[in-house]
């Protein structure tokens, strides 16, 4: 009796080594391990490392989601702690699951941590092209992204560029009421900037014809030597003021060593002394040389005072031909 129960249990502990239930794996593996190399080794080091091991295994598949199919079905029943759940290999992938029953009968004592791998997942990927007008038509609008916009390209092109660039509007207006009365007062037709509106002191639009004079010869020059006690006449100073005609006053051109004289208003004066303080220049002075030269002076300058500038040049009044002189001479033209 004894022998036999002494056998029984024998067989049983030879059965339960070889083909032990899931429960009894990990304490397998360390007695397995104790018994081949590590001698005299701490049993209770090895079940803190198992654990160790069981519990990198389970934080490694929930993280990344699969468990190889090497590992025994036992095992990741331990990695995941409840015996009534699947393994999670089957879970990321029905068709690896299937080799793990032939594996778990023969456990791997090296590779006790499950290994992952690339989770292959059980649903296809959607796969389109842009250009693809069939498959547009036939996959719903809510599967992708605006399918509008992909089949709208070859139909509606973009908006061409204005040629033009927008610019900020005028104001006032072209048609606004501001311009419709016309220009700021006081402001020119061209003064929309800040440019000072035009004063008195612009630019002449004709180009002076004032000539350089010598020195000595400026209108001060001419103020001082003229004054109210000069004789400039060219006639002796006892000579009384002339009553000069026309035919006198045409032979004083300033020619044949006699002096240049010109009426102005009635009046006959010597201009040969004021010749070079002319800001004119000598040769418009001699213009009206010999003649009557109101008209012509006139035309140039009017606001120049004559008067007070020729003052010691007076040489006397022009006066008309005398009568008969004036009859012969019409009379000598006609012939
Ligand atoms: C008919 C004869 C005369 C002619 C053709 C004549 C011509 C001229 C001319 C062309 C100018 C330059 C104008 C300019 O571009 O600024 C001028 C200036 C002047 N002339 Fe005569 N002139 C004549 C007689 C006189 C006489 C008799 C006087 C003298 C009292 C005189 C006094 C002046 C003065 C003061 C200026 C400077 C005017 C100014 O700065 O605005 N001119 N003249």
């Amino acid at each position: 009796m004894v022998a036999v129960g002494i056998s029984l249990i024998v067989a049983s502990v030879v059965w339960v080594f070889f083909r032990p239930p899931g429960w009894l794996t990990p304490w397998l593996l360390q007695w397995r391990g104790f018994l081949r190399g590590s001698i005299g080794a701490d049993p209770s080091s090895g079940r803190r490392e198992a654990r160790s091991d069981d519990s990198s295994g389970t934080h490694r598949g929930e993280h990344i989601g699969a468990i190889s199919s090497e590992d025994t079905p036992s095992a990741a029943r331990k990695a995941t702690g409840k015996g009534s759940m699947p393994p999670l290999a089957s879970i990321a992938s029905p068709a690896s699951s299937s080799q793990s029953p032939s594996n778990a009968d023969h456990p791997s004592e090296e590779q006790t941590t499950p290994k992952a791998l690339p989770a292959i997942s059980s649903q296809p990927v959607p796969s389109f092209s842009i250009g693809d007008d069939e498959y547009s038509d036939t996959v719903p609008a809510s599967t992708f992204s605006a399918p509008s916009q992909r089949s709208t390209p070859s139909l509606m092109p973009p908006p061409p560029r204005p040629a033009n660039p927008p610019r900020l509007a005028q104001f006032p207006a072209a048609n606004s009421a501001q311009r419709a009365r016309g220009p700021t007062p006081n402001r020119g037709p061209s003064s929309s900037g800040l440019a000072p509106p035009p004063t008195h002191s612009s630019i002449p639009t004709k180009p002076s014809r004032k000539v350089v004079l010598t020195p000595g010869h400026s209108p001060l020059d001419w103020a001082r030597i003229s004054g109210p006690s000069a004789d400039l006449r060219g006639v002796p100073s006892s000579t009384p003021y002339l009553r000069v005609t026309p035919s006198m006053l045409k032979t004083q051109t300033g020619r044949k060593g006699k002096d240049a004289w010109m009426g102005l208003n009635g009046k006959v004066y010597n201009i040969t002394p004021y010749a070079e303080f002319h800001p004119g220049g000598i040769p418009e002075l001699l213009r009206g040389a010999g003649k009557d030269a109101t008209k012509i002076f006139g035309e140039v300058h009017p606001w120049v005072n004559y008067d007070t500038m020729l003052s010691a040049c007076l040489v006397g009044l022009l006066v008309d031909e005398p009568e008969g002189t004036e009859d012969v001479s019409e009379m000598e033209q006609m012939d």
